[in-house]
This record gives C-alpha cells, sequence and structure tokens, in this order.
C-alpha cells in the first residue's frame, strides 16, 4: 500500500514543541528516495547563532549498534560468526558466564549490567568525570561484570550498552581489525556516506558540526556544552558520528537489503517487547516502533550527552527518516521529538 504523504506541518510543529521542551535545536530529514523533504528549527550553535543543517554532523549514540549489528551480521554470512555460539568461543575468559551467546548480546538479553548507570546517575558530574576519558574494552567489561547478572541468559531483554561494547570486541577479535576499519570498509565506503565517521578516542567533530547541549539535573541550571567528548563509554555501543542524510541513506540500504543477506535480516528483525507500551520491540541490534497509523518503522534511537537521535524506515527501506534534537537528559524533548516520526510516515492526523 501507498505510504501517506508526510506531514510537513506537523514535522514543523513537533520540532518547535520540541525546542519549547527546552532543545537549542532540532531537525528532521525524510528521504523517500527521489524526494527528501528536510525541516531545521532553532541553532546548532548556541554562541553564534548558525541554524541547524540536516547535512550537518552530530553524535547518533546507540544508532551505532545497528552500525556494529551490520558488521557482525556480515561476518556471520562469511562464516567467521556463529551468532548462537557462546562468546566464550571468541572472547575466551571475558565474560563471566559461559551460556552467554552471541545472539544474546544483540539482542539484550544477556543478562550483563549496563555500566552506564553508574557512570550516569548523577548527569554532569558523571560526564565531565568521562568525557576526556580513554577506557579499554576491558575496563568496560570489568564495571559491568563487578555487579552481579540482571537475568539468567536469554530469558529476559534489558537494555545494556554493554552487550554490544563486547560485540565490538568480538569483531576486532575475529576481524584482526579495528572497528573503525570495519564500519569503513562494509557500511561507509559502499554507501558513501561522507557525514559518517568512528573516530573514537578523538574528541572533535570536523566539518559541519552540530554542538550538543547537556541540560543538568538541577532545574533551571544552564546548559552544558559536550559536543567535544571521547564517548569512549560508548566506543562501538555509540561512539559514531553521522548526519541525517548518511543515516536515512543507511537505514533505507539495511531495510532494502543492501547490507545484510536476506535470511540474516530476517533474524534482525524477530522482534520481543522492549517495554510495555506493545508497540515498541527490539530484535538484533534495531529497534521497531508500531505508528498510530498501523506502520511499523525499523531503526534505532540514539542519546548521548548533548543530542537525542531518532533513525527509522519502512519495511522496504523505500522511506527514511532522521530527527534529531541537540539536548539531552530532557524527557520531554526526546518523546516530543519522537513526534516528528507520525508526522513524516503517517502524514496528516486524521482529524
Ligand atoms: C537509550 C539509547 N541509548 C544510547 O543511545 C546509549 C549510547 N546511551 C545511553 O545509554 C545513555 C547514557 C546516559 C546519557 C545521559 N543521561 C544521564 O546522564 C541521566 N542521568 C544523557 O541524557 O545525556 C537508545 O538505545 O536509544
Amino acid at each position: 500500500a501507498p505510504l501517506p504523504a508526510p506531514d510537513p506541518d506537523g514535522v514543523g510543529d513537533a520540532l518547535k514543541r520540541t525546542l519549547a521542551a527546552g532543545a537549542p535545536g532540532a531537525m528532521t530529514r525524510v528521504d523517500d528516495g527521489r524526494t527528501t523533504l528536510s525541516r531545521t528549527a532553532g541553532v546548532s550553535d548556541t554562541a553564534t547563532g548558525a541554524g541547524m543543517d540536516t547535512d550537518g554532523r552530530f553524535r547518533i549514540g546507540s544508532v551505532t549498534k545497528t552500525f556494529s549489528t551490520v558488521v557482525l551480521m556480515q561476518l556471520v554470512a562469511e562464516g567467521a560468526v556463529d551468532p548462537d555460539a557462546p562468546v566464550e568461543r571468541y572472547l575466551p575468559g571475558v565474560l563471566p558466564d559461559t551460556r552467554i551467546t552471541v545472539r544474546h548480546l544483540l539482542s539484550h538479553r544477556s543478562g550483563l549490567w549496563d555500566y552506564s548507570n553508574d557512570m550516569f546517575a548523577r548527569t554532569v558530574p558523571g560526564f565531565e568525570a568521562v568525557r576526556d576519558r580513554v577506557f579499554t574494552v576491558r575496563e568496560l567489561i570489568d564495571l559491568a561484570t563487578a555487579h552481579p547478572a540482571t537475568a539468567v541468559p536469554g530469558t529476559t531483554y534489558q537494555y545494556s550498552n554493554t552487550n554490544f561494547v563486547v560485540i565490538g570486541a568480538l569483531i576486532e577479535k575475529v576481524t584482526g581489525r579495528t572497528v573503525r576499519e570495519e564500519y569503513e570498509r562494509r557500511i561507509i565506503d559502499p554507501l558513501d556516506l561522507r557525514n559518517t565517521a568512528y573516530v573514537h578516542p578523538e574528541t572533535s567533530i570536523s566539518g559541519k558540526r552540530i554542538r550538543g547541549y547537556l541540560t543538568p539535573d538541577e532545574a533551571g541550571a544552564p546548559l552544558v556544552d559536550s559536543t567535544e567528548q571521547t564517548v569512549s563509554w560508548a566506543q562501538s555501543a555509540g561512539a559514531v558520528i553521522s548526519s541525517p542524510g548518511d543515516l536515512d541513506r543507511f537505514m533505507s540500504a539495511l531495510l532494502g537489503g543492501r547490507l545484510v543477506r536476506a535470511d540474516l535480516l530476517e533474524r534482525m528483525l524477530e522482534m520481543t517487547p522492549s517495554d510495555g507500551s506493545g508497540v515498541r520491540f527490539y530484535g538484533l541490534g534495531l529497534r521497531r516502533r508500531d505508528l498510530s497509523c498501523g506502520i511499523p518503522v525499523y531503526g534505532h534511537t540514539g542519546t548521548v550527552q548533548g543530542y537525542y537521535t531518532y533513525s527509522f524506515t519502512t519495511r522496504d527501506g523505500r522511506r527514511s527518516v532522521t530527527s534529531v534534537a541537540n539536548t539531552s537528559n530532557n524527557g520531554t524533548a526526546n518523546t516530543v521529538l519522537g513526534d516528528t516520526l507520525e508526522a513524516a510516515f503517517c502524514g496528516k492526523r486524521a482529524t
């Protein structure tokens, strides 16, 4: 069935409400193959007043998890990794429970504690303590395994950044290359994603960049410019830099079957509920959201200090939508930003 036409006014209204919730700027880019719709609001830099730009570069946070999953699934297709094998086979002695399989990591069912819960219990102090830190993957895994497991492996969905930091270590061990090289040779170069890079542990964003502003926990406190940071606390779970245009191309290529073998893409789409809403699910490194007009969309969200991201596409990859706000630790701004998906995929609300 043909998709409803996007509702530009609905997108613009959601972006204005995102600013009213406290974001300095917000933007949405809709790619329908041949046509592109871009809407921006507010500023990408509060000092200069420069506007938002859908070719601007920003920190995509957990949308990185989908990049890491694409690399992993290509290794599965090449016979280098068995998703149902224990992680122990590829990373002996790294995890405390040898029952944890690669698939458990990809579907957030490993039971591994998320070390970021401890790191960012206090938002700005937690961020300041790590913004210039360079962690080894071993250090991050040790922070996680200092806590008991949250569940028996395979039994429960429990979101954890630890899972995708281990996936990154697995990719590097199996290929003998860095995740940066693997992102470049398997995704960035083939799709010509010119505004996408993995520069960990560098702290700056090169080129046309969107500055990010972290909202402190204390009501009314001034926003903290969090643009420059290593994101070493997240690495293959959250440190990719990209643009709305590039993320739209990436998600369209993925669901359009151009990045992962069809039967393995089907595995990625085997979903379990990620919350009690009945409309949000997690597969392997991919989220699904069932929109109010009955259209399921696939992609990922991202939260890294100073940036909220939604990047979703239709099942066939024909229409992709990426929305960004340059603040974080602001739940209202995040929720309202998500309204852009309804306007962009479902069109005008039935009045
Ligand atoms: C949820 C999101 N996950 C991600 O993108 C990963 C990389 N980010 C996090 O786990 C959030 C870390 C805290 C951010 C901080 N919050 C606090 O510090 C709260 N005290 C902030 O909001 O910037 C996803 O998968 O969609």
